[in-house]
């Protein structure tokens, strides 16, 4: 992969190597010696990612070489575990007992393919075709076949393109077979997320039952559902200690430190100003199920209620995606769950979230492939125009998390004082704001000196998930909107 070529330097990616763009080695359990000679077989360098160069598993100081060697293998391994663990239950719920022998051969198969791509994953072969019956076929087909020759395996291609192909290929697995379609490997850890914080969700229920129509009471809101984002635990210890749940909820502002910036002005600003009498639709682009989609509703409910939204769309993902985000199956799972729950305000709450959903307050937006797509978001106008231009009617879109942040930016090591309106690269269907917890060494919109200071604080700052942005793009001052 060849670095962008650009004449803007970040000091701070070039004083010290051992800060910015630093993966964090400790997690690593490979002896150092086996370590080399994997890098030195596929040609692995000893450098953090170089600004302006896409996230690439190439890099060995990098997050994406940190994720690419010991997180993603790991996910493989859990679902063949899932799956081997379930065969009993799965064959009994998708085959008739005539086909049992039938779907437990396939199942085999199946668990053989993953295994396969695991292999794959680990020793850096190239890329495949979908060969089977996936709508999204030509889309990803096109786009692999369009990327150079160099950039079209696991660790020598831009690493969204390798997790989000690795995804994508996981699912086409089940998704092409015979008894198992429909099959989600995933779906206990997200049904597990939700059960697994009902503390959370009440104590949340709770705090947001004094309808405060302010903006620093919308400033709350949304660094909840900032920290709500809480799937990967932050590795400084007192920051996790921060950011756990109960404890944002009881001091909102000790979190202040830990947002590096925060547009909740401009936001509310947008949200309360203009013809309020015109119907005003909100966007959320989803993340993760459980309670982060739980603070989602809490936010899109406290937006209908102040009348700052008349209908606010959800956009969920067409199939299992990066463990824990959230498909329409999840979406109804969860309102189903929260409107039986045995405790009274969080049924009532969940019956309400039901009949937002049957007035039209809240709506599921049609399933698009593009969110399971390895695009970065400027393509968007290009590949997929019938999603852009209903972007186009909402008054803001929310992106959430990690994974749409890399995609707004293309997965791109910008400087980090680049205003996020420069990284979009024309990407502006409407206002954006972004809540993202800061997983990966892609940001943008800080001070000039802030990264800096944070490397010499914490030197995983930009991987630990302690810090988080709350950032703004105006789409009137481009387009008039
Ligand atoms: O759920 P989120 O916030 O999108 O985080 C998932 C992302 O974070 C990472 O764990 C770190 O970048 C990636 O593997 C993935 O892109």
């Amino acid at each position: 992969m060849t670095p962008m070529e650009s004449s803007s330097k970040d000091n701070d990616a070039e004083a010290d190597p051992s800060t910015k763009n630093e993966a964090p080695p400790k997690e690593s359990k490979l002896p150092r010696s086996i370590q080399t000679a994997f890098d030195a077989k596929y040609n692995i360098v000893d450098l953090q990612t170089p600004l302006n160069a896409f996230m690439s598993g190439q890099y060995k100081r990098s997050f994406a070489y940190h994720s690419l060697r010991n997180r993603l293998p790991v996910v493989l391994t859990n679902v063949i575990d899932t799956m081997t663990r379930e065969k009993t239950e799965l064959v009994a719920q998708y085959a008739s007992n005539d086909f049992e022998k039938a779907a437990r051969d396939e199942l085999k198969t199946i668990i053989g393919l993953i295994s396969q791509l695991k292999y794959e994953l680990q020793t850096d072969k190239a890329f495949h075709n979908f060969k089977g019956a996936e709508p999204d076929q030509d889309d990803w087909n096109n786009f692999l076949g369009d990327l150079p020759s160099g950039e079209r395996t696991f660790y020598r291609g831009c690493s969204l393109h390798a997790e989000c192909y690795l995804y994508r290929k996981l699912y086409s697995f089940v998704e092409n077979s015979i008894f198992l379609k429909g099959y989600d490997y995933f779906a206990k850890i997200k049904e597990q997320a939700l059960t697994g914080s009902m503390d959370d969700v009440l104590a949340l229920t709770k705090y947001t039952r004094r309808p405060e129509r302010t903006p620093k009471f919308f400033g709350e809101l949304l660094k909840i559902n900032l920290w709500s984002n809480c799937n990967d635990a932050a590795s400084d210890p007192e920051a996790a200690a921060q950011m756990l749940n109960l404890r944002v909820l009881k001091d909102v502002e000790a979190t202040n430190e830990y947002v590096l910036v925060d547009h909740a002005a401009e936001i509310w600003r947008c949200l309360t100003t203009g013809n309020l009498k015109k119907p005003q639709q909100v966007d959320f682009i989803l993340d993760n199920a459980g309670y982060e989609l739980f603070s989602d509703l809490i936010l899109a409910e406290y937006m209908v209620e102040q009348g700052m939204a008349t209908k606010v769309r959800f956009h969920v993902k067409a199939h299992p995606w990066f463990v824990t985000d959230v498909t329409e199956r999840d979406f109804k799972w969860t309102l189903e769950y929260l409107s039986q729950h045995a405790d009274y305000i969080i049924s009532l709450l969940g019956k309400k979230f039901m009949q937002f959903l049957d007035e039209g307050k809240f709506e599921l937006a049609p399933i698009s492939h593009f969110w399971t797509s390895p695009h970065a978001f400027c393509s968007m106008a290009q590949t997929d125009p019938e999603l852009y231009s209903s972007l186009q009617l909402s008054k803001l879109v929310v992106f959430k998390g990690e994974l749409n942040y890399r995609k707004l930016l293309q997965d791109v090591c910008w400087a980090s004082t680049l205003e996020l309106s420069t990284c979009l690269r024309g990407f502006l269907p409407s206002n954006i704001c972004v809540l993202r917890r800061v997983k990966s060494e892609i940001v943008s919109g800080l001070a000039e000196g802030s990264s800096q200071a944070l490397a010499s604080k914490d030197p995983h700052w930009m991987v630990s998930g302690s810090y988080g942005l709350i950032q703004f793009v105006d789409g009137a001052r481009e387009f008039g909107y």
